[in-house]
């Protein structure tokens, strides 16, 4: 997969050389190019921001820098790429649309900062390309490097080879839609706290009922709105002790 990410802050990125991204860049699972948007201004001050029309408070993210910035980013012959801007007014970031854009094979950043970015630049971008208004959550930041960070370890965990152990994908939470059920390792018993029995029964047909009803109680309890979300067949409303 490649990815590009355009930003007036493009050292926020240098973490993704550490860990797992990094080593997915070094298998060359992921392609990572970050850019500074300031390539793509012309003037002295290398200008990125104006005042709003209609008046308001701060600045707005001027439409040319961006517009020469994702022409060079999108290259004539190969399939466009998919457009991705963090935004507090996007669609909800979640685990189903990570594996979504896990399956993509070219993922282009846009990283709005002051107010935003002008509007008429995700419109003449989706003349060309997929465009997504992305939210990581009901929360306004300075700009969308740190969600970025966040969306980029979400789906890079998920190519290939990433995990050391793929398994760990498919009990995760919100892997099958429900929060995962509580974990433990050595000692049997800390500090008075004992690891529930059927962990060490050896029993992996009772283990597995165990995981799934403690993910239900969990679900229920934290994360209704995810019970809601499940399909039909998925969840017998029984499952759940009253
Ligand atoms: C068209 O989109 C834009 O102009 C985006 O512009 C901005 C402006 C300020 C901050 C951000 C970063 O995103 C969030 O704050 C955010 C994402 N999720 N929850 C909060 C983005």
């Amino acid at each position: 997969m490649r990815v590009d990410v355009v930003s007036i802050f493009p050292e926020y990125f240098a973490p993704l050389e550490l860990s797992l991204i990094g080593r997915a860049r070094a298998n060359g699972v992921l392609q990572l190019g970050v850019h500074d948007l300031r390539t793509w201004t012309h003037d002295v001050h290398r200008t990125v921001d104006d005042t709003p029309y209609g008046g308001g408070p701060g600045m707005v993210m001027r439409p040319e820098p961006w517009g020469e910035a994702l022409d060079a980013l999108t290259p004539a012959e190969a399939p466009p790429p998919r457009l991705l801007v963090p935004s507090p007014a996007g669609a909800p970031f979640t685990q189903a649309m990570a594996y979504e854009l896990a399956a993509e094979p070219h993922l282009l950043f846009a990283c709005g900062r002051y107010e935003g970015i002008d509007q008429r630049v995700l419109e003449h971008a989706a003349t060309r390309m997929p465009v997504t208004e992305v939210s990581l959550g009901d929360y306004v930041l300075f700009g969308g490097e740190v969600a970025v960070l966040v969306i980029l370890e979400a789906v890079t965990r998920l190519l290939p080879g990433v995990l050391g152990n793929a398994g760990s994908l498919d009990e995760e939470s919100h892997a099958h839609g429900l929060l995962e059920a509580p974990i433990y390792t050595k000692p049997p018993s800390w500090r008075g706290h004992d690891v529930p029995e059927v962990l060490r029964s050896g029993d992996h047909g009772k283990i597995a009922r165990w995981r799934r009803e403690e993910g239900l109680l969990r679900t229920a309890a934290r994360r209704p709105d995810l019970l809601d979300a499940l399909p039909a067949d998925q969840l017998d409303k029984r499952d759940i002790a009253a």
